[in-house]
């Protein structure tokens, strides 16, 4: 029986996510999986998408062309590289579809880009699709509103697997965000990304990161707002990747009723910003 719904075309086919996406697209009622892209010269082109990511015969050929693939779609959910990205969302914007970014390392000029392109496309993008930890970022807003700055000291730590190419993560940054938005400061001014040799003291205020890469850890997330002694730890562990995959569907299928715009995972979701 063909399955209706939202047309959905996913990038990266032969990615972690992209695999991940193929099939929760095929098992998930209401959306439809219209088009798969790889690179050119993959292997995987003229494959089936349903038989390589291991649900069976789809009838869906990967293919190399993204806008071919777009002009008849409704929406595209993209976990790729962050030039990919920028690319497929101008691409979008000529095609008026959705687009669900989820890849992560953007650069502020990437970023740029992508909200030029929202101005024709509905575009939702987060370092982090689970509803987990897009709760987590509200109560580290919440306790980073709540303790003062002068007195709890706010470090952010991480693990992934070996393969990740981007530090800190895109989690780690949304949380950071977070806790700045929480405190009232500019992340960008406040945060200390790496820490190496005779550093000195820590400074009051500062907003700091630790990243852990190795083996196949999927995504390990934790906020420590360290006070004299006490510490409160928020975390998140990720044990599947199909709950990132589970939420980049729900912001394609709600994207769908919106107008032309850059969203979050928060406006998805509905999630206070009081
Ligand atoms: N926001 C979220 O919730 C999550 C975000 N991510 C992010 O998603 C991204 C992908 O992660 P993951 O799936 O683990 O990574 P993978 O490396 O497994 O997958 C990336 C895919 O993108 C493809 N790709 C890269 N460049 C191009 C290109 N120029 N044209 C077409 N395809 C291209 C790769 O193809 P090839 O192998 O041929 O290079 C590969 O299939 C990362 O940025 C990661 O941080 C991951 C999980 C959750
Ligand atoms: O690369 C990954 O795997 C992940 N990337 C995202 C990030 O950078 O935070 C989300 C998730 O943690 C997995």
């Amino acid at each position: 029986m063909t399955k209706t719904g939202m047309k959905l075309v996913v990038t990266g086919a032969g990615g972690r996510m992209g695999q991940t996406l193929i099939r929760i697209i095929a098992a998930m009622e209401g959306v439809t999986l219209h088009a798969a892209i790889a690179r050119a010269g993959s292997s995987l082109i003229g494959r089936d998408a349903g038989e390589f990511a291991g649900v069976g015969h789809l009838g869906v050929p990967v293919t190399s062309d993204p806008l071919a693939a777009f002009v008849h779609a409704d929406g595209v959910v993209d976990f790729t590289t962050p030039a990919t990205s920028v690319e497929y969302a101008a691409l979008a914007a000529q095609a008026r579809i959705v687009h669900v970014i989820g890849t992560t390392g953007c650069s502020s000029a990437d970023e740029e880009k992508i909200r030029a392109a929202a101005r024709h496309a509905r575009i939702v993008k987060s370092g982090n699709m689970s509803l987990g930890v897009n709760l987590l970022a509200e109560l580290v807003r919440q306790a980073a509103r709540s303790l003062d700055a002068a007195d709890w000291d706010i470090e952010v730590l991480e693990m992934h697997h070996k393969h990740k190419v981007d530090a800190p993560s895109g989690t780690a940054l949304l949380l950071g965000q977070a806790a700045a938005d929480g405190r009232g400061v500019d992340l960008q001014e406040t945060s200390v990304r790496v820490r190496d040799g005779h550093t000195g003291p820590r400074n009051a205020g500062d907003i700091g990161f630790a990243t852990l890469r190795g083996g196949s850890v999927i995504g390990e997330h934790s906020v420590l707002l360290a006070g004299e002694g006490e510490i409160v730890t928020l975390s998140h562990s990720a044990g599947d990747r199909t709950i990132f995959a589970r939420g980049a569907v729900k912001a394609a299928l709600w994207a769908f009723g919106q107008k032309p715009g850059f969203y979050s995972m928060s406006d998805v979701l509905g999630l206070s910003k009081s």
